[in-house]
């Protein structure tokens, strides 16, 4: 079985092709960093280290990898051939690889009606639906219709903390031991092998908004609280109780919601929530408050971890203003190499925080939710 993953990067290394190579797959990666593509092709292997007590490492083989950029026709050879595609590039970097995604299912569909699976594992609610639209805007109606009918992109939820890696061995990676990869089975083509380690549900929402209203919006919770207070990890900000408070408070909000809108068992949902605050403290990690505030414009866009929480709190009536907090937060979140973090302080220097709040969420500004984030800018500034 053959496996073409885009994005060589933590996720991709440590998550989604450990897995995909322990289910039997042949893994070739496709990258535009250079050096990982290097030597992936050259090594075929590298190791994965579990941050855990005993610091087992695996090493994971049989994979291969390609330059996207040097090497465009032979990753759209590759992906005619493959049998299942996977992408954790950044859902922002989903248009970059459209392109090369249309061109290999344009020469598989032409030749075969085998079936294929693209399954993107971004944080982002319906990844996968955002990269066929992508990918088909880039392909005739007559390549569409062979593709609707072997081709399908079933979006899914992938949840593992990987840190930003800094090791001799640029190819290894240190993960947490924990991992949960569900993919929408109503999406997939009927008949299809599972694969190995992945959960397969018929309704992939309350999944997905569990996982990213939960471990997402409070994990950047204590990144831009804790950036606030001038902690460079999340370990150090999670050592703050009075902080790790704030952040118990966002997640007990979006609990609510969760609890409400999916019938979640509340006394079960409060143990997730207190599971997910133990993996932000993992003492084996270290992981920089700047990789967990990346990207605050994406982070602060409407159907992502703060917004779409808290505009859902706000239509039932539950409370939104821990959440109005954290977007306040990402606001006053200032990162010199982080592009997004400097278009948001560019915005706010130019606009004003209040227009720069409504075009980055959506919010007007007479909404209340708008209004709470701006007191809580106020406070926090
Ligand atoms: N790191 C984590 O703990 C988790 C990350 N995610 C998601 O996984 C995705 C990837 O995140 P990370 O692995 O942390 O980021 P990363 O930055 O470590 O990896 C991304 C990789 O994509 C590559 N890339 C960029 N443009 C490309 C292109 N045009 N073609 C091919 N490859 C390209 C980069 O060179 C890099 O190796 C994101 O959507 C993130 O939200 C999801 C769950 C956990
Ligand atoms: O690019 P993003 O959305 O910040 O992705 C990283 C996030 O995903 C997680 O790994 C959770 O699965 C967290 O470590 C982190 O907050």
């Amino acid at each position: 079985m053959k496996a073409v993953h885009f994005g060589a990067g933590n996720i991709g290394r440590g998550f989604i092709g450990l897995l995909l190579s322990q289910a039997g797959y042949e893994v070739c990666f496709v990258d535009v960093n250079e050096a990982f593509v290097a030597q992936l092709k050259e090594r075929g292997e590298y190791p994965v280290t579990l941050a855990s007590d005993g610091q087992e490492t695996v090493l994971v083989k049989n994979v291969t990898a390609l330059s996207s950029v040097t090497h465009a026709d032979e990753v759209a050879a590759a992906l005619a051939e493959a049998d299942l595609v996977t992408t954790a590039v950044g859902v922002s970097i989903l248009k970059h690889i459209a392109g090369v995604v249309a061109e290999g299912i344009q020469r598989r569909v032409a030749v075969s009606d085998a079936p294929l699976h693209v399954i993107a594992c971004e944080n982002a609610i319906g990844g996968s639906a955002q990269l066929k639209e992508l990918v088909y805007a880039k392909l005739d109606e007559a390549t569409r219709a062979k593709a609707d009918a072997s081709v399908a992109f079933p979006n899914a939820a992938v949840d593992r903390i990987v840190p930003l890696q800094q090791h001799e061995d640029i190819l290894k990676v240190v993960v947490e031991p924990f991992y949960e990869w569900v993919v929408d089975a109503s999406q997939m083509i009927p008949g299809y092998t599972p694969v190995e380690g992945v959960h397969y549900v018929e309704n992939l929402e309350p999944y997905i908004e569990r996982k990213l209203f939960t471990v997402n919006t409070g994990h950047c919770s204590a990144a831009y609280l804790g950036y606030l207070r001038g902690y460079e990890t999340i370990q150090q900000a999670m050592a703050d109780e009075g902080l790790t408070g704030l952040v118990r408070e966002v997640l007990e909000e979006t609990g609510a919601v969760l609890v409400q809108k999916h019938g979640f068992d509340k006394a079960e949902h409060s143990k997730y929530i207190e599971k997910n605050l133990e993996r932000f403290r993992n003492p084996a990690l270290t992981d920089e408050v700047s990789r967990v505030g990346r990207s605050p414009i994406r982070k602060l866009s409407p159907n992502d971890r703060l917004v779409s929480p808290a505009l859902q709190a706000y239509d039932r009536g539950l409370s939104y203003k821990a959440l109005t907090r954290s977007m306040a937060g990402a606001l006053l979140f200032q990162a010199n190499d982080d592009p997004e973090a400097v278009e948001l302080q560019a915005a706010i220097a130019e606009l004003g925080a209040e227009a720069a709040l409504t075009k980055y969420t959506g919010l007007a500004a007479d909404h209340e939710v708008h209004q709470s984030v701006m007191a809580e800018y106020a406070k926090l500034k």
